[in-house]
């Protein structure tokens, strides 16, 4: 490998744009050399935006590069395990966007991919929900200020695909985003960081507008995503747990994880990319906010870890592909909950 990391990207769409170019642009030593989307115009203007030498046609093109040290993948994952399964074969340290892949299939095939070049970095971009505040409420958890788990609820319901008219997202295209749902698999993620792991799962959902305008084709497509789902879950030691998802819920409670504990209560909202933690024990009246000091908030530090992962200065964190299995199985196991309308055991066998 040259002095610089050399990082091609495939997919550079919004949250690359966004997130990810500024990001690593401002790491000393790393270099964005290439860049391939969709198409060759779209390539261009992304290179021309952010001062990228070189576009490619395609990214397997780009994936066979010697000039390529590393490769963050910007696509939705319809794209995820085909192109980091590559990558990986090709030499190269993968990041790739979140959700790790369409399903558990796909997560595992990147899995194993990853297992056959250890020396090389894979990394899944993590849920954001809980980066501030997680250090925190960790050490929070650690004084047994809950007492014992009892109960969960996990809700992510809000008004984003109320509008029946607006076109199809790609958030509700089976195609390209599987079996992802939502905002389940993001928010499970986060909870896994606090929680312990699901036994079994018992889903239900509810598609409430089959069809979505496809404006560029001047036609209906088919829906493939729920755009409601309920999940009560059992967790190791008995927790009880439960899901509301929804994206038809005007002035719906938002995103939120609250633990129950036999002596104490925590609450956290996520607003508008804010991080509001509530706690409360038995002889409080009512619960408090939490004040985080500066020196304990965690942050957004995708980039830098993956960049500090291929120097060899630490093993990726958040999000290691072990971790991603993890909560793709789950939600590949609601999805069978789900259809089958039935209890799903996990670890599932297969
Ligand atoms: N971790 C986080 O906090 C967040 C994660 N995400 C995740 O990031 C992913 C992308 O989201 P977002 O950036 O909003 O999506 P966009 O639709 O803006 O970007 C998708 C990109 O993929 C490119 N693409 C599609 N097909 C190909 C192909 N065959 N070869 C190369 N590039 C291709 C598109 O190219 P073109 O530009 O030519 O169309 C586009 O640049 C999703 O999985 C989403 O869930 C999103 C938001 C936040
Ligand atoms: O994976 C993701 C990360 O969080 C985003 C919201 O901030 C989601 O939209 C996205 O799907």
């Amino acid at each position: 490998m040259s002095e610089s990391i050399r990082i091609g990207l495939i997919g550079a769409g919004e949250n690359t744009r966004v997130r990810h170019i500024p990001g690593l642009q401002a790491i000393d030593g790393v270099e964005i050399s290439a860049v391939a989307n969709s198409t060759v115009e779209s390539s261009q203007r992304v290179a021309d935006e952010f001062g990228i030498p070189q576009t490619f046609e395609t990214w397997q093109e780009l994936v066979a590069s010697p000039e390529i040290d590393a490769v963050v993948i910007g696509t939705w994952p319809n794209l995820h395990c085909e192109v980091t399964c590559a990558a990986l074969e090709a030499g190269k340290h993968v990041l790739t966007e979140a959700r790790m892949a369409r399903n558990l299939d796909e997560a595992k095939q990147m899995l194993e991919a990853s297992k056959a070049h250890p020396e090389l970095v894979a990394q899944i971009v993590p849920s954001p929900f809980g980066l501030e505040c997680g250090p925190a409420i960790t050490s929070l958890l650690k004084t047994h200020f809950l007492g014992d788990l009892r109960e969960v609820i996990v809700l992510g319901a809000n008004d984003q695909f109320w509008d029946y008219s607006k076109p199809l997202h790609p958030r509700q295209d089976a195609e390209l985003s599987g079996k992802n749902t939502l905002a389940l698999g993001i928010l499970h993620e986060s909870l896994m960081r606090w929680a312990p792991e699901p036994v079994q799962v018992f889903a239900q959902a509810e598609l409430f507008e089959p069809t979505r305008p496809l404006p560029e084709e001047n036609c209906f497509v088919e829906v493939g995503v729920p755009d409601s789902l309920q999940v009560v879950a059992e967790l190791k030691g008995g927790v009880r747990c439960m899901y509301h998802l929804s994206g038809v819920t005007l002035f719906g409670p938002g995103l939120q994880i609250h633990l129950y504990g036999s002596r104490g209560t925590i609450k956290v909202e996520f607003v508008d990319g804010q991080e509001k933690v509530s706690c409360g024990r038995a002889d409080d009246k009512e619960l408090q906010l939490m004040e985080i000091p500066e020196e304990e908030k965690g942050s957004w530090n995708v980039e830098q870890d993956f960049v500090d992962a291929i120097r060899g200065n630490k093993k990726v964190s958040l999000t290691d592909f072990k971790t991603g299995v993890k909560y793709m199985e789950f939600v590949e196991a609601v999805s069978r909950s789900a259809e089958a309308n039935a209890p799903v055991t996990l670890p599932l066998e297969s």
